[in-house]
């Protein structure tokens, strides 16, 4: 089943938006969930903001497929109608069972019977969070990572009153919004990550103590060493080849042993009094000095976009871990964002409408240039799949390649405005389609023009061939039907002319 079979979340409902739950609304949000949030902080609208800006400038280095229209964002100064349409709800409120289980209740209440709730608690068990429900079956944690916008997994931990289909589901929606729910069988405080940190943790914070290194020290270790093994492999894969090619049993063995010796702490718990806190603390103020949090959350999911890209590009393009599952979110992305090619071939370009993502903008503060081939290359696929060339076509075996593109810059365009791309076929052949894109502004401004000369091929042979008659056909409805060429045809066809004897 691919991501987009399953039940999507039409509307989400954010109770807290915090650090978490302004991580979810950015993740729902760009997903192009409308968010309904509650929160009473008094700059909550300010807080989410931010980091809604992050998020989005994070997005347009992450990906260049298509993602949907944004949703609709919407606070709510009460609890209750902000849940009353979700079909679901994430809590994220402060890490106390008290206010957590009065919070839930409330939002039990309120929901839709259908709505699926999740918690995002880094350690409570979700069966101490169902009492007193009325509905405790759709009640689960889903535990996320921070940046909930960028990190893609979630641990879905049920009660002991929470149905089993539930777990289903939610992981089931979590796929089609590119994260990865992952089901932990038996409900341990803590689940599995912060078992896992909270052991690191522990142990590094002993270290500080014991004066063995400081802060800037012990996150050199992690993240030039182990830290970037994690990202790809994990703890056991990674120790598999760390034994060689007699693998884990050999691992076991060689390093077995040395568990029994006094290498941890971590049954200790180390006295977080007021000397360590002030050691810990001036050591974190030097390593970070002059970068806000801001700053530094920025520099994080740059780092963290870089990653997934490359994972992306992992085992030899097939992409691995976190990679290989943002490449099948794109491969959907794009799917869902081209017709199915059954549409009447007749049917009027409408245009496709976008909004300019400030991680677009280059140092004149104009749209960068690459970005420019991005929406025109969009806009042929658009075209492709109205003609029945979309990704059914391509993975049956045909498809039509760009040989020729030339870009002409007319305007300009900023961070946040809204522009139009409307594709005309000026000409085509059995094997060439030679497609005009002009994107331009509500007024009828053209800001750019992209010309562009397709190859239909057999994707087996590697050779152009001649389209079939099905896609041939679409294409002369249009050509028929398309309005007559705007003043940019003019353009068509024309080259680049070297200035003179090439002095400028
Ligand atoms: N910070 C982290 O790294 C992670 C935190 N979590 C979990 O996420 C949850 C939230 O933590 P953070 O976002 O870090 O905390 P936070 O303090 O940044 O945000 C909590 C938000 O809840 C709001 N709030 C308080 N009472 C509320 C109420 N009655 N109704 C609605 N909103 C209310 C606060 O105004 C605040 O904006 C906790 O359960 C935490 O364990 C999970 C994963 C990672
Ligand atoms: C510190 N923490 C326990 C709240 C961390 C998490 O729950 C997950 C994370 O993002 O590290």
């Amino acid at each position: 089943m691919t991501p987009t079979d399953r039940p999507p979340i039409a509307r989400a409902a954010c109770v807290g938006g915090g650090v978490i739950g302004g991580g979810w609304i950015a993740r729902f949000l760009l997903a192009g969930i409308d968010v309904d949030v509650h929160d009473p902080h008094p700059e909550a609208r300010r807080i989410v903001g931010e980091v809604l800006d992050n998020a989005r400038a994070a997005y347009g280095r992450l990906t260049g497929a298509p993602l949907p229209p944004e949703g609709r964002l919407t606070f709510h100064d009460d609890l209750e109608t902000a849940v009353a349409e979700a079909d679901w709800v994430q809590e994220s409120v402060p890490e106390r069972l008290d206010l957590k289980r009065a919070v839930l209740a409330r939002i039990d209440a309120a929901a839709r019977p259908q709505a699926l709730i999740g918690s995002s608690t880094s350690g409570l068990l979700p069966t101490d969070l169902q009492e007193g429900l009325a509905h405790p079956g759709r009640l689960f944690v889903a535990h996320p990572y921070n940046p909930v916008y960028l990190l893609p997994l979630v641990e879905i931990v049920g009660g002991r009153q929470t149905a089993p289909e539930v777990v289903t589901d939610a992981i089931e929606r979590l796929a089609a919004i590119g994260m990865k729910g992952v089901h932990i069988a038996k409900e341990i405080d803590a689940f599995v990550g912060d078992r896992l940190l909270e052991a690191l943790w522990r142990e590094a914070l002993w270290l500080i103590k014991d004066g063995i290194c400081d802060v800037e020290t012990l996150d050199d270790v992690i993240r030039y060493s182990f830290g970037l093994r994690w990202a790809q492999m994990g703890l056991f894969q990674t120790y598999r080849i760390a034994g060689g090619e007699a693998g884990m049993r050999h691992f076991l063995a060689q390093f077995g042993p040395a568990l029994k010796w006094p290498w941890t702490k971590l049954t200790d718990v180390v006295d977080l009094d007021e000397a360590l806190v002030e050691t810990i603390a001036a050591q974190s103020d030097a390593q970070n000095e002059g970068l806000s949090i801001r700053r530094l959350e920025q520099i994080r999911d740059g780092n963290l976009v870089a990653i997934l890209q490359a994972l992306k590009t992992g085992d030899e393009g097939r992409g691995w871990g976190a990679g290989k599952l943002l490449s099948e979110f794109e491969t959907e992305l794009w799917r869902r964002a081209t017709p199915s090619g059954n549409e009447p071939a007749a049917q009027a370009d409408e245009g496709h409408e976008l909004v300019v993502p400030p991680a677009w903008a280059d140092y004149n503060g104009h749209m960068t240039e690459h970005r420019y081939l991005q929406v025109f290359g969009e806009a042929s696929d658009r075209l492709l799949a109205r003609i029945g060339a979309g990704t059914d076509y391509v993975a049956a075996g045909g498809s039509y390649y760009t040989v020729e593109t030339h870009l002409r810059h007319l305007g300009e365009a900023h961070a946040g405005d809204t522009l139009r791309v409307r594709t005309r076929i000026l000409s085509s052949d059995d094997k060439r389609l030679h497609l005009l894109h002009d994107l331009g502004r509500a007024d009828g401004e053209t800001i750019a023009t992209g010309e562009h000369m397709l190859l239909h091929v057999d994707r087996e042979s590697g050779r152009s061939a001649g389209a079939p008659e099905h896609i041939l056909s679409k294409i002369s409805g249009i050509l028929a039907t398309q309005e007559p060429a705007p003043e940019t045809e003019a353009i068509a066809g024309r080259a680049i002319r070297p200035a003179g004897n090439g002095a400028a």
